[in-house]
């Protein structure tokens, strides 16, 4: 089921024509922006390509249950279809923010209000950060003539150009109080029974997850939190999804899900962990280990397999890189790069819809994981690990995988974090594991 609707509330706004217009801007930070307006915003910030922000809804596309993937792509295709020609291919140009949950099973209650099996946004304002300059983007969805965009893009343009925040994040706002999903206990249950699973045979790998609640000292500034994030994982994706209740979800995941850019897609198996050393030659070490760790290769080939073959029905040749460490600030990770070129023109979701979810966070074979997941897990993973990103009128976007993330709401904040069981894990070393993977999140609020 889908539903299409604009900024204002009308239903179905998509008869009328999609205005577009921008304007090259002066420099200014992503700090100023978001502190310049309220919710709902969205940041997307990857370690390579353009920033981009954006503030209100132009329209907005929801959709749950199995066909959330064409269900999100049809309304897409239907409101792009009314799109100024020249605008699809410059900076600046229009993009439909969001994300999916994990499952089409979802149901956005508790921390997930707000949140739909799909949602993606066409910002009112749109600004993007490129090697080629800052570009303020204005789009309204049947305005009443252009004029009033471009009436609108002045007001926007003045607006911003007042704004003074600088880069400098804020202190966090602390964390009072900290409660667990899971015990010690319990997950010890939990991975041997995964383990026993995969002894009996039916199921390779199962990524379990464990939720961490916290209530702050006081209410959370996106802004201040974002600039943190962008201080301390500069190489990751930052991300910011604010539906209109005013919930959060934000991250800084280091796993790219799939980028297409024409007929090219990038993606990667990220998977198989340890933690960092106290020094370089620590770190080293720690890093040797895990390059020769049988349990981790075979954990992180189960990836790059499923990977390349979801793949495959679409591209003619698919080129996988070599097997390395990925160093990060509080965890190293097995990394393979992997590049295809398409056989023919795709959208970039129906990539997503075949690729999602790896098993770097559901498992393998993926119905035997999800079972798993489901008869084991005791909160709702929500957004949690799930595609979140952009996509453009011709089909191109980039997806990141929504891990080392958080939902939050005033002062509180909902916390995730998963290991990989394979049938070698040590519940021990998964519970440790799983501790380092709040790591980003964590640090970014105590
Ligand atoms: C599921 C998570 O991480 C995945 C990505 C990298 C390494 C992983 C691992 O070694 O288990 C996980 O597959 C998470 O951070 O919540």
């Amino acid at each position: 089921m889908e539903s299409l609707r604009s900024g204002d509330g009308r239903r179905d706004p998509i008869d009328g024509p999609l205005v577009t217009r921008r304007r090259e801007l002066d420099d200014l930070s992503r700090r100023a922006v978001l502190d310049a307006f309220e919710p709902p915003r969205e940041l997307w910030t990857p370690p390579d390509g353009p920033t981009v922000a954006g503030w209100g809804a132009a329209a907005t596309i929801d959709a749950d249950g199995p066909d959330r993937f064409d269900a999100v792509r049809e309304a897409a295709e239907r409101l792009f279809s009314h799109l100024d020609g020249d605008a699809e291919r410059v900076v600046g140009r229009p993009r439909l923010f969001g994300g999916f949950a994990f499952h089409d099973e979802h149901e956005p209650a508790g921390p997930w209000k707000g949140f739909a099996g799909a949602r993606f946004v066409l910002p009112q304002v749109q600004i993007t950060w490129s090697d080629d300059g800052v570009w303020l983007t204005v789009n309204a969805v049947d305005p009443p003539d252009d004029a009033a965009v471009e009436r609108r893009l002045d007001d926007v343009a003045a607006e911003i150009s007042a704004a003074t925040a600088d880069g400098r994040p804020g202190a966090p706002p602390g964390v009072a109080s900290r409660e667990r999903t899971t015990s010690r206990t319990e997950w010890r249950r939990q991975v041997r029974a995964a383990v026993d699973r995969i002894e009996r045979g039916d199921l390779r790998k199962v990524v379990l997850a464990q939720a961490l609640s916290v209530d702050l000292d006081a209410p959370l500034s996106i802004p201040d939190l974002l600039a943190r994030l962008d201080r301390s994982y500069p190489d990751c994706y930052r991300f910011l999804v604010q539906p209109d209740e005013g919930a959060n979800f934000f991250g800084a995941t280091p796993e790219r899900l799939v980028s297409l850019s024409g007929r090219t897609v990038e993606t990667e198996a990220l998977a198989g962990s340890t933690g960092r050393g106290d020094t370089p030659e620590e770190d080293e070490w720690l890093a040797n280990e895990l390059l020769d760790s049988e349990k981790d290769i075979h954990e992180h080939e189960l990836v790059a397999e499923a990977v390349r073959e979801q793949l495959e029905p679409f591209a003619g040749s698919i080129r996988t890189g070599q097997r390395t460490i990925r160093t990060l600030p509080t965890v190293q990770h097995l990394q393979t790069p992997i590049t295809a070129e398409l056989d023919d023109v795709e959208h970039v979701l129906s990539l997503v819809e075949a690729l999602h979810p790896t098993p770097a966070v559901g498992g393998f074979p993926p119905d035997a994981a999800w079972e798993t997941i489901k008869e084991t897990e005791t909160f709702d993973r929500g957004w949690y690990a799930a595609p979140v990103g952009w996509f453009d009128a011709a089909g191109n976007g980039a997806f990141a995988v929504g891990i080392r993330s958080a939902v939050a709401r005033e002062d509180r904040a909902t916390l995730f974090a998963g290991a990989g069981i394979v049938a070698d894990s040590d519940p021990d070393r998964e519970w440790d594991e799983v501790q380092l993977k709040y790591g980003p999140m964590l640090d970014s609020l105590e």
